[in-house]
């Protein structure tokens, strides 16, 4: 059975600013790269043998700590890029006004096609992260892959693989370098397919995560 584990990228400054990345970046603070470290010391025994990264500069940096603790290379994906997210990149979201803060909402109300303007739709989202999933499937039998991803990217794959809307990522609290797993499973009995083993654990951290909205 294939086992992919999933790991959302540390707390970086705009994380603890409350300012909207997207596919915009800024490096993981002190804290972010702690948890980095944490998150590497949790799965290090795990036989992991692929890191596959979003090619942000968060995601990275992440990878790159774990990477160093298994003993894999890192290799990039920019189907894990976060939601792209327009004009709202960068801004910080306790200020939007109510005309932005509309599009904002139109990714989490479930409008048809709904996106920030210049930016992508959850469902283009949900589609390019399902595309990296399946391409574990090609690995060579026996391997274990860690993909490192966003917030909004991972809760999206999760929530679609559960046969829940893209936008239903926003019932899942998947906190900075979180591990979740799924797993692509081959039985007689069930409907063969990617299964939810664990979504959001954090008991690797010995400090309380931000979640991706930071309340
Ligand atoms: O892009 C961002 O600002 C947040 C949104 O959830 O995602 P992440 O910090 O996981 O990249």
């Amino acid at each position: 059975m294939l086992q992919v584990y999933l790991v959302r990228h540390g707390e970086t400054e705009w994380n603890a600013l409350r300012r909207i990345q997207g596919q915009s970046d800024s490096a993981l603070t002190a804290k972010g790269q702690r948890q980095a470290q944490q998150v590497a010391e949790r799965v290090k025994h795990m036989g992991i043998t692929h890191i596959i990264s979003s090619d942000l500069g968060r995601t990275r940096h992440t990878a790159d700590i774990i990477a160093r603790a298994c003993g894999c290379d890192v290799l990039s994906d920019p189907r894990l890029r976060e939601l792209d997210m327009g004009v709202l990149e960068m801004r910080d979201i306790d200020t939007l006004t109510l005309e932005e803060e509309s599009w904002r909402a139109q990714l989490v109300n479930g409008t048809p096609d709904g996106r920030i303007p210049k930016g992508e739709s959850m469902t283009e989202l949900s589609l390019r992260m399902r595309a990296s999933l399946d391409s574990c499937r090609e690995l060579p039998a026996g391997s274990i892959p860690l993909l490192v991803s966003h917030g909004m990217a991972l809760g999206c794959l999760i929530s679609t693989v559960l046969g829940l809307p893209p936008y239903a990522e926003r019932r899942l609290r998947l906190r900075n370098c979180s591990l979740s797993r799924m797993d692509f499973q081959q039985s007689p009995w069930l409907a063969p397919g990617w299964v939810v083993e664990t979504a959001g654990d954090t008991s690797h951290l010995d400090m309380p995560a931000l979640d991706e909205i930071q309340r």
